[in-house]
């Protein structure tokens, strides 16, 4: 378990990490979102030590970092899988690290055949491809058998079999009953990974809730509707309070009102319906509304998807009603 209380890390004027608390709990995959900059390294080298909070605190399994008498039996972590590049091979790399912290040998054979690193293992590390990288630092996260996993951008630089892998790793050592946290700035990898998602951005907890709910609860569930009879259509929703949109002349957007409404009041109106579909936006499209405000370095292509979502137009309302 990982437990940040009122977390905070200042580098000169910039406030990288400001003032986070959060609780990383055991048997499941935690994701840690956000955008470019918003702080998620930062928390991730608090939390293992390798930088010192301005303010608060972090323990990992009930302790800080700095004073467990066997760190690398309590948490492994991925941080930079560049680190780990030497002149030395992957085995001889993971054999080094296993002397100096008391993991017999046999281990190292472990986690080389448990991250696929067999044919590669006695060759110079140097050489390695970004996957093979990426797969080493796991294995030297694993090498102790933590009961916590702190993973920084694990998919990074993989490729599709490689995602597939770490994805599938990350919840078997969950099920196993470990504590898993990885980051990512992409909702889409992580929804199919994490059972629970922080969300940062700015330095400030955006989030923090099951994938499910982030969904739902980012989510805008709007209707669309095709109709020849569109302007009388959306008078007598906006009259029900519905908010109305349109960009087409008998097209429509409609919130505040689900579909089987939207339908009874068309036919108890003798309105033609040609197309009446729910539109529930991604996962994805949650996670632009929730960061919106927070991220640090936005594109213009960014800035327009915000805006506009992707099913849900919203420049020209015909008429809006009052909200529910
Ligand atoms: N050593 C440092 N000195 C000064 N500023 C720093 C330092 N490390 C990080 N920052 C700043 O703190 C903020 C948070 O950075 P951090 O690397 O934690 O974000 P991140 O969420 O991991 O981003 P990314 O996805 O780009 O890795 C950024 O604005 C960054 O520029």
């Amino acid at each position: 378990m990982i437990e940040a209380r009122g977390l905070t890390k200042r580098y000169g004027p910039k406030t990288a990490v400001d003032g986070i608390s959060f609780t990383v709990q055991p048997g499941q995959v935690t994701g840690f979102l956000g955008p470019n900059g918003a702080g998620k390294s930062t928390t991730m080298r608090m939390i293992m030590g390798l930088d010192r909070p301005t303010a608060g605190t972090v323990t990992v399994n009930g302790q800080p970092y700095a004073a467990h008498r066997s760190p690398l039996t309590e948490v492994g972590a991925l941080l930079d899988a560049k680190a780990v590049h030497t002149g030395r091979s992957a085995y001889n790399h993971l054999l080094a690290m296993a002397a100096t912290h008391n993991i017999p040998k046999t281990r190292v054979q472990e986690v080389i055949e448990m991250t696929g690193l067999q044919s590669v293992a006695k060759k110079r590390v140097g050489g390695f491809s970004l996957g093979m990288g990426q797969r080493l630092g796991i294995a030297s996260a694993l090498l102790g058998d933590p009961k916590t996993l702190i993973l920084d951008e694990p998919v990074n630089g993989l490729d599709p079999e490689g995602v597939l892998w770490v994805r599938n790793l990350a919840r078997y050592l969950a099920s196993e009953g470990r504590t898993v946290f990885l980051s990512s700035h992409l909702m889409s990898e992580v929804a199919l990974t994490a059972d629970h998602i922080i969300v940062i951005g700015k330095g400030r907890i955006i989030a923090n809730a099951p994938v499910k709910d982030i969904v739902d609860g980012g989510a805008q569930h709007t209707v669309r509707v095709r109709t020849p009879q569109a302007t009388q259509l959306a008078e007598l929703l906006t009259r029900d309070g519905a908010t109305v949109t349109s960009d087409e002349p008998s097209l429509l957007q409609i919130t505040g009102v689900e579909a089987p409404g939207i339908g009874e009041l068309a036919a108890a109106s003798g309105i033609v319906l040609h197309e009446l579909t729910p539109v529930t936006s991604t996962l994805e499209e949650a996670y632009m509304l929730l960061t919106a405000d927070s991220v640090e370095y936005q594109t213009e292509s960014a800035t327009q998807h915000v805006g506009h979502g992707v099913d849900a137009p919203a420049d020209a309302p015909i008429s809006e009603g009052a909200q529910r």
